[in-house]
């Protein structure tokens, strides 16, 4: 049977000011190792919000949330960080590049981080290039390339040390057409091949079909949940018909 990666129990999430607002109003949720599964919901929902308690961004108001049965709040900020980097990867919609650096150092990042010896990040490296199509751009620097090519080597930052858990907040939200299906494709093999549990918020109704699982997000709670079966165009129809009952949605087409 395949193992939990990610547990969620009854996370709320409340943001206090003038007005206190509630954007997260108890949801349950489970991951399993090597599962691809798509979030959606209309803007507002609390899509972000959820992505950002699990990646440690945001803290939860209540509730619990484990990884890898480890409890990421429960750790000191020097063990959290270091969580964040072995356990996490992130991928966001504007790459989120350090451009002063180039592309081989940008991916080779959470590597220098924790130490790992050169020769290491070299086989690493070679690796991730070669499965992304990217080995002729490692000397550019990020001004030089273009956003699906980003798009590709903040995936290779985002999984060059193995993570369980890939989490993705509109990974494709500035990208051509042709650059979201080779974004997800990658993110389809990615999960496959190196058996990454992948979590990824999306507007885009075609991108989330790219996923085995999606729910639904609305007024921040779980609202429903659809499985892709054999046939892709059929999950597609299924995620464009919940999101036209949910309402308020933003399909992207
Ligand atoms: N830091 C904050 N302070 C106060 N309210 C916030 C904060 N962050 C988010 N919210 C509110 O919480 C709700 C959920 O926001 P969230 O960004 O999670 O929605 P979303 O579903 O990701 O929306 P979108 O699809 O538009 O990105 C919204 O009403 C938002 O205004």
């Amino acid at each position: 049977m395949a193992e939990t990666i990610l547990n969620v129990k009854q996370l709320q999430k409340e943001y206090t000011g003038e007005i206190t607002y509630k954007a997260l109003k108890g949801i349950d949720f489970h991951l399993d190792e090597n599962e691809f599964v798509a979030v959606m919901g209309p803007s507002g929902s609390g899509k972000t919000t959820f992505l950002n308690c699990i990646s440690t961004i945001d803290r939860p108001t209540n509730g619990f949330i484990t990884i890898n049965s480890k409890s990421p709040y429960e750790l000191n900020d020097e063990e959290l960080a270091k969580f964040r980097r072995t356990e996490l990867g992130f991928v966001f919609q504007d790459f989120n590049l350090v451009h002063t650096l180039t592309i081989e150092e940008n991916i080779l990042l959470p590597l220098a981080l924790d130490s790992v010896n050169e020769k290491e990040m070299r086989r690493r490296l070679a690796e991730i290039a070669n499965f992304l199509g990217i080995r002729e751009i490692l000397k550019k620097r990020t001004f030089e390339i273009s956003g699906g090519q980003k798009q590709r080597v903040a995936i290779a930052r985002a999984v060059i040390h193995e993570p369980s858990l890939l989490l993705a907040d509109e990974p494709t939200g500035n990208l051509d057409s042709k650059s979201v299906n080779s974004v997800m494709t990658l993110f389809e093999s990615i999960n496959k091949t190196f058996n990454t549990a992948i979590l990824m918020v999306t507007h885009d109704a075609y991108v989330a079909s790219f996923a085995q699982r999606v729910i639904f997000i609305k007024d921040g709670v779980l609202y429903n949940e659809i499985h892709r079966g054999e046939n892709k165009q059929q999950f597609y129809q299924e995620i464009m018909d919940t999101l036209t009952f949910l309402g308020g949605g933003r399909h992207e087409l």
